[in-house]
């Protein structure tokens, strides 16, 4: 095997990132379930067809964990193709009854805070433990930057390696939300495929935040020192989203500023609502770097979820999020068909200049729109 190839085999085959943390090209769109990559050392990149798996093929696949086939799952689901969309639907649709069983973590800092560092260690101890954990990213930026910041396997080498774990960037979904259908589907396929651990890394770039809250049990939000700043400037909203605030790199010179900064945390949090009913939002320190404080973590988390498995708040969340989920696609859906229409899409501009010169009042210009398209869609049927 050459390099390149382990460097496949090591990320689950088909779907997953390369060294670089970049995406084979043909992982996207049009692809991974009909193409593979000619993998002769010495031959120039080519695409090869291959023949498509059935519903039956992935469903198996991924029930045995075999990572290369929930790699290909996962590209089935993020693929923007129509016929890809159904294939994938009738996927999820069989493993319904596998997928619920894990604990769903949400990470979010600061660039710089040591998320990924974070990550590694934790998923290491995690896995030292016997628990199988996937990672996933929740990153809108990756479509302006053509790659996923977060969660590609560069930045976290040791636990990409470990047979336990999985890591699987962010999608390159374009709008959130199209991230966000990706990454739920994604982790569908995870704790189908047995992961009981999934984490889901996000930085906090404009709406991210909220996604990942709405999909997580738990989520933590990874602070440095220097807590004064931070709580002037934020952040009240986020840490009235988090079950917990760690802050990061409490080592060295830093061991005391941290302590310092977890007691202002803490001054601070006793007055916001808590996140999740019933839960005490606490500050914590760890230093990701040298693996102190992570096992405390856990057991935080395990706590967490008794407490609220036992309160029923932990599933009355849960089934919350199935709901939200589905509105936001309903939303998404029926916005997109709308602006998609050609009477909207004729009646528009006109309309948009009467409000700007004045001349009609907002409201009635949308009735007037909305009118148009719903004749339009009558006349139809
Ligand atoms: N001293 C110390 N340094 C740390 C710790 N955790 C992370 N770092 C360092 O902080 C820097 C940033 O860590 P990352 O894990 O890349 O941070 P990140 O939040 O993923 O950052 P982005 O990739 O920018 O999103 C690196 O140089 C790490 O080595 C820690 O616990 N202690």
């Amino acid at each position: 095997m050459n390099g390149e190839e382990k460097q496949q085999e090591r990320a689950g085959g088909e779907g997953a990132v390369d060294g670089q943390g970049k995406r084979p090209e043909w992982a996207d769109g049009e692809s991974a379930s009909s193409y593979v990559q000619a993998k002769r050392p010495s031959a120039p990149k080519r695409l090869v067809k291959r023949k498509e798996r059935s519903v039956a093929d992935y469903v198996q696949g991924v029930l045995a964990g075999d990572r290369t086939l929930l790699a290909q799952a996962i590209t089935l689901v993020e693929s923007n193709a129509a016929r890809h969309l159904e294939l994938a639907q009738q996927v999820l649709n069989e493993l319904l009854p596998h997928v619920g069983r894990s604990i769903r973590i949400g990470v979010t800092g600061v660039p710089g805070a040591g998320k990924s560092t974070f990550i590694e260690a934790f998923g290491t101890f995690l896995c030292e433990q016997g628990h199988r954990v996937a990672v996933l990213a929740v990153d809108p930026t990756s479509s302006l930057t053509g790659g996923s910041i977060l969660g590609d396997k560069t930045r976290m080498e040791t636990l990409a390696r470990n047979p336990r774990a999985f890591i699987r960037p962010s999608p390159s979904g374009g709008a959130l939300g199209g991230v966000h259908r990706k990454t739920r589907e994604t982790m569908m396929l995870c704790e189908a495929a047995g992961y009981d651990i999934i984490l889901v890394e996000t930085v906090g770039v404009g709406q991210s935040e909220f996604v990942v809250r709405g999909m997580v049990d738990f989520f933590l939000l990874l602070a440095l020192t220097g807590a004064g700043d931070e709580l002037q400037g934020m952040k009240r909203g986020i840490m009235e989203l988090v079950d917990a605030i760690v802050i990061n790199k409490a080592d060295g010179d830093n061991k005391e500023k941290a302590r310092a900064a977890q007691k202002e945390y803490n001054q601070f949090l006793h007055y916001l609502r808590p996140a999740t009913p019933g839960w005490q939002t606490k500050a914590y320190t760890c230093s990701a770097l040298l693996g102190e404080g992570i096992a405390d973590i856990w057991q935080v988390i395990e706590t967490f979820v008794k407490t609220t498995k036992q309160s029923g708040v932990f599933d009355d969340r849960r089934r919350q999020q199935q709901k939200d989920w589905m509105h936001a696609m309903i939303k998404e859906y029926v916005e997109t068909r709308f602006f998609a229409d050609p009477i909207v899409k004729e009646k528009l501009p006109a309309l948009e200049n009467s409000v700007i010169s004045g001349s009609k009042p907002v409201t009635a210009a949308v009735r007037e729109l909305i009118e148009a398209y719903e004749r339009g869609i009558g006349g139809q049927i």
